[in-house]
């Protein structure tokens, strides 16, 4: 049996033979040149065992993919199968081959354990070369391109195999072979287990698309994908707003309708679809990438943006990539998104503790009759971070007491008011500007209001001497108890309003909103080097003005530079006219008064029977000389609302001070050198009991609020644009929203601060100071402005003031009173009678009217401002958006020849004896106010 002799041979002369018969160039460039023995071996090798074990091979399913390896495969084959041809009998072989399959087998499944020897070394020449490949490819891609990707790599890789197994795929049959494009695919990948991982389970699964996939639509998937990424980029482009990739997705609603978010959201969106686009076409798009179409085909459909495939295409087969890392672009676009709103969480934030911090008193504190604990109050501004703290008052008939703790915010502008009429001040408007203003970090006021006093000052009343005037012993009486810590001096004291104490004491500490008037120290030092101050210290410069009860000139304290007007009233005079009181009552109100648009008065003094009131200089004359001067005769309706706005403050304060004005019209309002105004002449003003009180508004509509006497919260805030309004009620407004601000990105946010705004105004409580019971029958006032009340001598209260504030407003802004008649008896008439009429011109707005209509109600008890004063007033829509803490600071309208009645000879003579108003002031008895009663 030489034939097994030569066996071996044979059988490497037989795989020398296949080797040729599957490679036959390279078959013959081994066999050398002999034909004639070539074809004697092959004869012999069809007719062998060999042969038929090759063809039972062949006839296996792992046929193709023997093929799959390409030459490389057909070396290590020929090699693998030599090996043990070569120790191992044919014999041997066939009983190794029906050996149950070795631990290789398993990667080619469905293998006969007749043919698993075979397969077992072909599985390993298949990893092998695999993993040859691929690590080839790996270390081909670093070195060409250092700085690659590892996307990239893989990319680079997967679009090798695809090659590959594309090419080889043309060999075979659709559909056939499919399980060993896997194994082929899958080896240069195996160490991305990340990307990996998911592979498998996907591919072994036979139900999956892709195996369906064919390469025709594999390639369209391609194109398709591509396409589709176009089109969002177009529309991104188009659009900018997102809506067509949003549906379905909050992440991008919540991202695209954010307006505020919306150009950085676009700029990035749109790179980010550059990108994607970028990306889709830079991929090799013949039709050889079969799995790579079709991942992106299957991964990435018409709304592949949408967050909610976000797991899914992370869980896509490594062979893809390119699509995950362009479609984790995408995806990484929601986060970001995510984070713009963190502004709306922070306004939220800000909101929330606003309405939380000014939500206030709740039922229960309510209850607890006001003993609230004013240090679990006191709240932080959350704009300017100053202090804003709840205290406590003591319910008292006519009288409360309050403990006000202030910090100084940053912006102080002006000097502070922690006397009584500053504190009242303070809770009666709110206008925290003088708190906020001083430089005290900490101070504690305590203020103790007493009034007992129903009506004072009317006629009835007779006259009273001068020394019952400097020491009254009427049954009027103020007492204002005043504890203060003041950083800047003592003022710890008692001060009973009905001695002169202060005032022959030249002291500045009950006029603290004045305190760093230098005047005071001029004053004082004139005190303090004379023993007294009178007439004789003074230089009377020019008369400004004369009134019912005396003339007032502008005087300069010699030496000194100071501009001051004194009021001069004959006590001789006085008495024999029976207007003492008024002149007390006036005295007596101006002591008390500490408000920036009211007068302050320095000193008083008696210099040969001559009683005088040394006060503030307004340098800018009154309204009503300043109204002639306008174009039309009436002023633009912001300076009027300006105006009016400064006057509702005065009359809100003197209310609270139990003070009814009861003579307001624009001669008795003057301008100051800063353009703000100053309201005078307090001689016709109704002393009243008061007794300030506290609603909580936010009862039920048509319910009237549950009175409550005791805390408020008090604010230094002045922070122009501080959400937070401070202290009460009364003195907070909502800062405007502009047209700007209503419009566009801001629309919604603006729409939420008005809601959240209009709540706190609904919360907070309101403080009511108004005399409502006050009731005087004196027909006292200027015609024009009398109140239909008093003319029907009805008896009339504190309505007046509002009435007389419409009168006021409507001249203002249309250039005449809306009652006046031919004389003063048909103005009387029409007063009472006459409907309220609005001229065509100039135009007003609404709101001006109908504050307007408000205050001109003929039925006092239905007159806006009756039942809760100017809290009323204020909410008016007229006010909308006026900051009345900070009307003080703000700029006054600019206003032709506003310094023209300054002091000097010219000024002098233009002091308005040409107008026809002035000469009138001067004929009292025409401009009368008289007594009737
Ligand atoms: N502080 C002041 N600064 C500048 N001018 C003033 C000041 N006080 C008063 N005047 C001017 O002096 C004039 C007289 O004022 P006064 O208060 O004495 O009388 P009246 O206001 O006309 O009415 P009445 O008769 O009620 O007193 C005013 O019209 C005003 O123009």
């Amino acid at each position: 049996m030489g034939s097994f002799a030569g066996s071996c041979e044979i059988v490497e002369e037989k795989d020398e033979i296949r080797l040729t018969k599957h490679s036959g160039r390279y078959g013959k460039s081994v066999l050398g040149s002999s034909s004639k023995g070539f074809e004697q071996k092959q004869r012999e090798y069809h007719g062998s065992l060999e042969y038929d074990i090759d063809k039972l091979f062949q006839s296996i399913p792992v046929k193709p993919s023997t093929r799959l390896m390409g030459s490389s495969f057909h070396n290590l084959e020929t090699s693998a199968s030599a090996g043990p041809s070569r120790t191992t009998s044919p014999s041997k072989r066939i009983a190794m081959m029906k050996k149950p399959g070795t631990p290789q087998s398993p990667r080619v499944g469905g293998l006969s354990d007749s043919v698993s020897l075979k397969q077992a070394l072909r599985d390993r020449c298949i990893s092998k070369a695999s993993e040859m490949a691929a690590q080839k490819r790996l270390s081909k891609s670093a070195a060409a391109s250092p700085r690659v990707s590892e996307g990239d790599r893989i990319k680079s890789l997967y679009n090798q195999v695809s090659n590959e197994s594309a090419s080889r795929s043309a060999l075979l049959p659709v559909g056939k072979g499919k399980g060993n494009l896997v194994e082929v695919s899958l080896m240069p990948i195996n160490d991305k287990p990340s990307s990996s991982r998911s592979v498998p389970q996907r591919f072994e699964d036979p139900s999956s698309p892709i195996s369906e996939t064919s390469q025709a639509g594999t390639s369209l998937g391609l194109q398709r994908v591509e396409n589709q990424m176009r089109e969002i980029k177009l529309l991104h482009k188009s659009n900018k707003c997102g809506s067509c990739l949003s549906s379905g997705s909050g992440d991008y609603e919540i991202e695209l309708d954010d307006n505020v978010a919306s150009p950085s959201t676009h700029a990035f969106f749109e790179d980010d679809v550059i990108e994607i686009d970028k990306h889709v076409t830079s991929l090799p798009s013949h039709s050889s990438k079969k799995d790579n179409g079709t991942e992106l085909d299957e991964k990435i459909p018409s709304s592949a943006v949408e967050s909610g495939q976000k797991g899914k295409l992370d869980n896509a087969p490594s062979s893809g990539t390119e699509k995950i890392k362009t479609v984790r672009k995408v995806t990484r676009m929601i986060p970001r998104p995510k984070q713009q709103p963190k502004k709306k969480i922070l306004v939220k934030k800000k909101l929330k503790i606003g309405v939380v911090s000014v939500t206030y008193p709740t039922e229960k504190e309510d209850t607890n009759d006001l003993s609230l604990d004013s240090s679990a109050n006191q709240l932080l501004c959350q704009r300017c971070h100053c202090s804003l703290k709840s205290t406590n008052i003591q319910n008292q008939p006519s009288s409360y007491t309050t403990s006000h703790n202030l910090e100084i915010c940053s912006d102080s502008l002006s000097s502070i008011s922690n006397n009584v009429g500053k504190e009242a001040h303070q809770v009666a408007d709110g206008n925290s500007s003088g708190s906020c203003n001083v430089s005290q970090s900490s101070e504690s006021v305590t203020v103790v209001m007493k009034q007992d006093v129903s009506s004072s000052n009317d006629s009835g009343n007779g006259a009273r001497d001068e020394k019952e005037t400097e020491n009254p012993t009427s049954s009027e009486k103020f007492e204002f108890s005043l504890s203060s810590k003041d950083s800047l001096g003592d003022y710890s004291r008692s001060t009973s309003m009905s001695e002169e104490s202060n005032l022959s004491r030249f002291s500045c500490g009950n006029k603290p909103h004045m305190s760093m008037d230098v005047r005071w120290e001029a004053i004082k030092h004139v005190k303090v080097q004379c023993g007294s101050l009178g007439l004789r210290h003074f230089n009377l410069l020019k008369k400004l003005g004369c009134g019912d009860i005396g003339t007032v000139y502008l005087a300069e304290l010699i030496g000194t530079n100071c501009l001051f007007a004194i009021k001069v009233m004959d006590n001789e005079f006085l008495a024999r006219r029976k207007k003492s009181p008024r002149a007390q009552a006036e005295r007596e109100i101006l002591k008390m008064l500490d408000h920036p648009f009211l007068p302050t008065l320095y000193a008083q003094f008696t210099s040969d029977n001559l009683s005088c009131l040394v006060m503030e200089y307004c340098p800018g004359g009154d309204l009503h000389v300043l109204r002639q001067k306008q174009l039309g005769r009436c002023f633009p309706e912001p300076a009027a609302r300006f105006y009016v706005a400064e006057i509702l403050l005065a009359l809100e304060y003197l209310h609270m001070l139990g003070v009814i004005y009861r003579d307001l019209k624009p001669e008795n309002i003057l301008v100051r050198e800063d353009g703000h105004i100053m309201l005078t002449d307090f001689d016709l003003s109704l002393r009243c009991a008061v007794n300030p009180t506290l609603l909580r508004s936010n009862s039920p509509p048509g319910q009237d609020p549950a009175r409550m006497s005791g805390p408020y919260n008090t604010s230094n805030c002045i922070q122009p644009f501080c959400i937070i309004e401070p202290s009460c009620q009364v003195s907070c407004f909502s800062p405007r929203l502009s047209s700007n601000q209503q419009q566009g990105g801001k629309a919604k946010k603006a729409d939420h601060l008005s809601k959240t705004q209009q709540h706190l105004k609904r919360s907070l409580p309101q403080l009511v100071a108004e005399p409502t019971e006050a009731r005087s029958n004196s027909f006292v006032g200027t015609h024009e402005y009398l109140a239909p009340e008093i003319i029907k001598g009805e008896g009339h209260g504190a309505a007046v003031d509002w009435w007389t504030f419409g009168v006021l407003l409507y001249e203002l802004l249309y250039g005449k009173t809306p009652f006046k008649g031919y004389n003063n008896d048909e103005t009387l008439a029409n007063v009472v009678l006459q409907n309220l009429k609005f001229p065509d011109s100039p135009l007003v707005s609404f709101q001006a009217k109908d504050l307007i209509r408000g205050l001109l109600v003929k039925e006092p008890e239905n007159r806006l401002g009756s039942e809760k004063g100017s809290a009323e007033i204020k909410r008016h829509p007229f006010f909308e958006g006026l900051n009345w803490a900070l009307i003080r600071c703000a700029i006054p309208p600019e206003l032709p020849d506003f310094y023209e009645y300054g002091g000097g000879p010219e000024a002098s003579a233009s002091l308005g004896v040409n107008d026809d108003r002035y000469l009138e002031c001067k004929a009292i008895g025409d401009h009368l106010e008289f007594e009737l009663f």
